[in-house]
């Protein structure tokens, strides 16, 4: 019998036969009934809040696969990232993740639909496909200025925030009410004005931060808790029914006024919104079920976007030295659609590898699978409990230090499976791009305006409500950068070329280039040594229009960046992100 099945999975399995049985499988020692279920409840070791603390330690004493009987459901616990490779591998057509039974509960009463986040099968696939267009780099590019104008906006505002003292205390609230403005851009086609003074636009945004705040609390604890919402309505499951009618009716208003626009004038409206006009013109879809997915992007954008905004500059904040090496590069480089600086990129990596808002990667894998040399049945749910990978010394040297260099370096290649915070394959965060975009958006302009400091010498954790999120309030004090105004720059510095034009010699163009894209105004002063004085203009605004050291991966693909992707938005199935994964515009973006 042992050979047939060895016979059977070598071919499936790249790195292991199939020598161990799935009940060989290490794990905790289950109790009659209840099996595992005390580990997290309140007689056991472990708290639900702290559930990857939980899970690390099991992985100490188990090693990288742990069975759980967690009341009659068998799950795994896995560690090694060749079996989460794997896991996706097994994922099938239509991935499967655990599914937040008491939301898809009351959207299918109420609604008669359920949505892409709590569903799965051919109706989540059917949901998915109309939300793809959210990975096109292109699309997503659009919505970079309006969402920059968003991000300084925000920056520019927090001044007002501090107290006394020049603290901005409990960050995370202001970064909220960010992401909500530049999700709302994309969703309803409008600002929503969260940083207004207007008291009524502050009481609407506010209860919408709220609501979602509420909202993803309650999720948390239905998905964690039995199910006791199916015996009587609980207190969660009521908050999930009024924050989502609340939410829902958020959409409605907002999609009349977008309607409205789109029959005004159709072909303004696909240039300026092209994700709004692509979901309200689909044929395919009823109108709730427009509302409902509109409501989802919203509400996927608010929360962890504004968490990772938050360590982000937790991060930055604690290591002074490379907040200014960004604040130089930024200084040097002006940020644009494909041109973002590689550091600042580096530290939104090292922020999700150290921080990531996700608790792990599940699925309930399709067919039999061979995970760590054991026969894994179909149907078996299985965890991959990457917040604690991405942190093992065995895949990153001193994991637990901010080090966005290891990302830089051409040595130090981690396996791309130790940390995954979008998750990955076909169910991947549609909103990845978006979050990435805004998330670098926010902290560019922070860091352009603001030294940041660390208040606390606290050790922040993440503790886990639905999301993973911050364990206390993170407060910044923040250090008014002073920019500078006017640059004066005598023409006797201008050397002449063999046209007989002027221009600069390198040295001062490498210093003048990096007041070109700080709103600096150039003064050019002494008397005409060229044929005009327009000359020095000219030549100014050429260094302004080849400023950019352009990064040469991203030279190399510019054009193609959707066409690199066509996988991702246009096929769902799950091997064809293994070319997604090898596209070098996914590392770099
Ligand atoms: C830093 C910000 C974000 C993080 C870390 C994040 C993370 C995730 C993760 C881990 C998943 C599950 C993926 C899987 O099972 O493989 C997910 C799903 C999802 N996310 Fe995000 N997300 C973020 C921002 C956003 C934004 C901005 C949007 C909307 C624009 C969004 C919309 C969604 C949706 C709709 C799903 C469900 C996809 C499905 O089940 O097919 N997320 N996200």
């Amino acid at each position: 019998m042992r050979s047939l099945f060895t016979r059977k999975f070598l071919n499936l399995s790249r790195s292991y036969s199939v020598n161990k049985t799935f009940q060989e499988i290490p794990g905790p020692k289950p109790l009659p009934l209840i099996g595992n279920a005390l580990l997290f409840s309140p007689l056991g070791p472990y708290k639900v809040s702290r559930l990857l603390d939980g899970f690390a330690d099991l992985q100490k004493q188990y090693g990288d696969i742990i069975k759980l009987n967690m009341g009659n459901k068998i799950s795994l616990l896995i560690f090694n990232p060749d079996d989460i490779r794997s896991m996706f591998q097994y994922e099938g057509k239509y991935p499967q993740r655990p599914t937040f039974e008491a939301l898809k509960d009351y959207r299918k009463k109420k609604y008669q639909c359920v949505g892409v986040v709590p569903d799965n099968g051919e109706e989540w696939h059917r949901m998915r496909q109309n939300v793809q267009i959210l990975l096109k780099l292109k699309t997503v590019h659009s919505y970079w200025s309006r969402q920059q104008a968003v991000a300084q906006e925000f920056s520019a505002g927090l001044l007002s925030k501090m107290n006394s003292d020049g603290i901005l205390e409990d960050f995370l609230q202001y970064a909220f009410q960010y992401s909500l403005e530049a999700i709302g851009v994309v969703c309803y086609g409008k600002r929503l004005n969260c940083f207004s003074n207007n008291s009524e636009d502050y009481r609407v945004n506010k209860a919408i931060v709220q609501a979602n705040v509420k909202f993803l609390k309650a999720l948390g604890e239905t998905f964690h808790q039995p199910p006791w919402w199916k015996l009587w309505r609980t207190k969660a499951y009521k908050i999930i029914e009024s924050t989502q009618d609340f939410m829902m009716g958020t959409a409605v208003k907002y999609l009349q006024e977008a309607r409205q626009k789109l029959i005004e004038n159709p072909d303004r409206f696909l240039e300026e919104d092209p994700i709004l006009y692509h979901l309200l013109e689909n044929r395919n879809l009823s109108e709730t079920e427009k509302n409902l997915l509109v409501t989802e992007i919203f509400q996927g954008g608010i929360d962890a976007t504004g968490t990772v905004i938050t360590m982000m500059l937790y991060e930055l904040a604690r290591n002074p030295s490379i907040q200014t090496s960004i604040y130089e590069d930024l200084m040097k480089n002006k940020m644009r659609p494909g041109h973002i600086s590689p550091l600042l990129r580096a530290c939104l990596k090292e922020t999700l590898r150290l921080h990531p808002t996700a608790g792990g990667t599940s699925r309930i894998i399709d067919s039999d699978a061979v995970l760590s040399g054991y026969h894994v049945p179909k149907g078996t749910l299985v965890i991959g409990v990457n917040p604690v990978i991405s942190k093992m010394g065995r895949h990153f040297s001193d994991p637990l230090t901010f080090d966005p260099w290891r990302f830089l370096k051409k040595t130090e290649t981690a396996h791309p499976y130790t940390s995954l915070p979008f998750g990955h394959g076909a169910r991947m965060c549609p909103g990845r791009r978006f979050a990435e975009q805004e998330i670098l958006l926010c902290v560019a302009e922070v860091i352009l305006k603001y030294e940041v400091l660390s208040v606390s010498s606290k050790d922040i954790f993440m503790f886990l409500e639905m999301n993973l999120v911050p364990s206390e309030p993170i407060d910044f004090k923040l250090i008014l950068i002073c920019p500078i105004k006017f640059l004066v720059v005598p023409t006797h510095l201008f050397m002449t070329n063999k046209k007989g034009f002027p221009v600069l010699p390198k040295s001062h163009q490498v210093a003048i280039r990096q007041f070109l894209f700080q709103e600096t105004q150039i003064l050019i002063i002494g008397a005409q040594r060229h044929q005009h004085y327009k000359h020095y203009q000219q030549y100014m605004e050429h260094m302004w229009q080849v400023g950019y050291e352009s990064d040469p991966v991203m030279q190399f693909a510019q054009g193609y960046e959707d066409f690199l992707q066509f996988p991702l938005h246009n096929n769902l199935e799950a091997q064809t992100y293994e070319v997604f994964e090898k596209d070098p515009v996914k590392y770099t973006e």
